[in-house]
């Protein structure tokens, strides 16, 4: 990596509970300033349990990790998370601009900085028309873009996304993939997704980190994905980096219909 990373993890380990088995193991990752980086690894891997770590919602167990030259000791202003359940993530008594506007209000925002903050980030994340509506009237995907504007609302330097398309049906999630690289290519933000969908992680990512599973699970690869955006799946360049990725969790060659003998 040639410029100063936005993060550095050295060494990173996680166990919940003395005498337990480590979670996370000898994590080590640089992460570049503008970087979409995807965590890939199986269910239980301890996907979530590191993005924890890296908002600082839970302590470390050893390692270090340092964020624009800080140690992260605890959650802060220069991170924003976005949740799986978007549901649960918002305010069902605010509406949707409310919710947007909440995070300001609380830095103190002034009122006509706040409104505009509100009117720029609904209209990069298209809900512009649906402002006034509450989180029940709303679509998953309405709910999980009224989740990514709050966040970014805030104007932290990573935005860091658990699963944010997991309980989205398939069209809204190809849709919301879409959205997430313009919202990204347009804020310049520094962007960790966490996912366990190798297509999605090689449509979305700059770089790809393998993650083995637990018990003590670390990175064992770091993919930089040289593909332009938008991305193809029919591409074959695509298949030729998605095929290595998936090497990683299914050794065996993926038998394609045209390659099954009858
Ligand atoms: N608070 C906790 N206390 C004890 N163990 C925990 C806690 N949270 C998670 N774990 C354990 O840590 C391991 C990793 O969990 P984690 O949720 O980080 O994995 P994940 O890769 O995000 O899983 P998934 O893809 O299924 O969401 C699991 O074995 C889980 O049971």
């Amino acid at each position: 990596m040639t410029t100063q990373p936005l993060i550095t993890i050295n060494h990173l380990s996680k166990r919940y509970a003395p005498q337990t088995d480590l979670i996370l193991s000898d994590i080590n990752l640089e992460i570049a300033p503008g970087a979409f980086q995807v965590l890939l690894g199986p269910s239980g891997c301890g996907k979530s349990t590191l993005l924890k770590l890296i908002s600082g919602l839970i302590p470390k167990t050893s390692g270090a990790m340092v964020l624009n030259q800080h140690s992260i000791t605890g959650p802060g202003k220069d991170r924003g998370v976005v949740f799986q359940n978007a549901e649960t993530a918002l305010f069902p008594w605010l509406t949707v601009a409310q919710n947007v506007a909440y995070g300001p209000k609380m830095n103190k925002v002034a009122a006509a900085e706040c409104a505009r903050k509100v009117d720029y980030y609904l209209d990069l994340v298209g809900l512009t028309a649906h402002k006034d509506k509450y989180p029940t009237e709303l679509s998953g995907g309405m709910l999980q873009r009224t989740q990514i504007a709050r966040v970014l609302a805030n104007e932290p330097d990573l935005l860091i996304m658990d699963e944010p398309f997991s309980a989205l049906d398939a069209q809204t999630r190809t849709q919301m993939q879409q959205e997430l690289i313009q919202i990204w290519q347009q804020t310049k933000k520094t962007i960790i997704f966490v996912t366990h969908d190798i297509q999605e992680a090689v449509l979305l990512g700059t770089d790809i980190a393998i993650m083995t599973k637990s018990p003590n699970a670390s990175i064992t690869a770091n993919y930089q994905v040289e593909l332009t955006y938008p991305r193809a799946i029919t591409d074959a360049r695509f298949i030729t980096m998605f095929e290595q990725v998936n090497g990683h969790f299914f050794p065996a060659p993926i038998i394609r219909p045209f390659e099954v003998s009858a």
